[in-house]
């Protein structure tokens, strides 16, 4: 059915179902919307710009922050899609106060709705341009992710362009959040997006404590990821962050991610947050160091399906064979991170950390 900008207001106000309707017009609701919400205290701006994609916005008041809060860049990663899901259904329904300018992003819909982690791309390894690159798939490759992935950086890039006009110095962040595909022996971590020799910042890794994180992956190169881009091209404060491991809709144990969810609450409803002053010995900080792609057909690990992550290996250990080329560990302890030997070639199957200071 086609639907109407009319219609789409009513049903989110009657609702406040913002993943329904955006599960029910994967490929888009061919109509924006914008109205206004009210609570005891406020007026809400509520900017509707396309399937999965939802902007608030406090009337009279001055923010001074823009917030990016994405999940389902990956379908099948529920948990982050039904805490923000949560979120929107407040803010619509007025039982929420809100202090600052919020983009929420369902990035796959198409994805979510056929419980895979993509259709036919990864789009995590579509920002900042990739979406345009070859990447062995082949020369102007043009499929649904590529060009949703275009558009998500276009309402990036516009939503904090926006927000510069309400005021100068702004606070720009973007949480992309995910889960992994196995278990990890640290439930919930970061990856922390290279950032070309500037410092990491403290206060973002208590923010990320506050949330529940304690293990932070420092990355030392430019990635295609989501939020390398907005860190990269926008200066926002940035993350990957992983909460648990994947699971279908309605089947998370939501009770895992209470402080994830309050801590994301007081971020964006302006109250105080009960930030830990840094200190180091409370975190495992990790850095990334090796990369491996797969480039052969023949790729497979020696380790077993179930290995979880953060799994550390002694020095010289072999991790994996890629056609005959044996992956071998470089440092004691070295541990893998979203192994996964069915990405396509050319992509990366494996990740190495290592223990690192800040
Ligand atoms: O568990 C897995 O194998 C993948 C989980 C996931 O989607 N992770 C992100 C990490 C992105 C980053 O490195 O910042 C991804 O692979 O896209
Ligand atoms: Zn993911």
């Amino acid at each position: 059915m086609k639907l109407t900008a009319q219609h789409l207001q009513q049903q989110l106000t009657h609702t406040g179902d913002f993943l329904s309707l955006t599960r029910q017009y994967p490929e888009g609701f061919g109509t924006s919307v914008t109205f206004q919400v009210k609570n005891l205290h406020q007026i809400i701006n509520v900017n509707v710009l396309e399937t999965g994609l939802i902007i608030f916005e406090p009337v009279s008041k001055t923010t001074t922050q823009d917030i990016v809060l994405s999940s389902a860049v990956h379908g099948n990663e529920t948990a982050p899609i039904e805490i923000c899901a949560d979120l929107i259904q407040q803010l619509i329904m007025g039982q929420l106060y809100l202090a600052e300018r919020v983009l929420f992003i369902f990035g796959n819909p198409a994805s979510m709705n056929i419980a895979e982690r993509f259709v036919e791309e990864n789009m995590n390894r579509l920002f900042s341009g990739g979406h345009s690159q070859d990447q062995g798939q082949g020369a102007g490759l043009i499929n649904k992710e590529r060009l949703r992935a275009k558009l998500l950086e276009d309402t990036v890039r516009e939503f904090f362009e926006q927000g510069s006009q309400v005021s100068q110095n702004r606070k720009r962040s973007h949480y992309d959040l995910h889960t992994a595909i196995r278990g990890s022996k640290n439930d919930k971590f970061a990856v922390y997006p290279f950032r070309h020799g500037k410092p990491w910042k403290k206060e973002q890794l208590s923010f990320l404590q506050a949330c529940g994180i304690e293990t932070i992956l420092l990355s030392h190169s430019p990635t295609t990821t989501f939020s390398y881009y907005s860190s990269n091209e926008f200066g926002a404060d940035a993350f990957t962050v992983e909460l648990g491991k994947v699971m279908p809709f309605g089947e998370n144990d939501m009770s895992k991610f209470t402080q994830v969810k309050s801590t994301l609450t007081a971020l964006i409803s302006g109250n105080k947050l009960e930030l830990k002053p840094f200190n180091e010995s409370d975190f495992y900080i990790y850095e990334i160091h090796q990369i491996i792609n797969r480039t052969h057909e023949n790729f497979s690990f020696t380790f077993a399906d179930d290995a979880e992550n953060f799994t550390d290996f002694p020095k010289g250990s072999v991790l994996a064979y890629d056609g005959d080329k044996a992956i071998v560990t470089e440092v004691e302890g070295e541990a893998i991170i979203f192994p996964n030997a069915e990405v396509a070639i050319g992509q990366r199957a494996l990740l190495t950390v290592i223990p690192a200071k800040i």
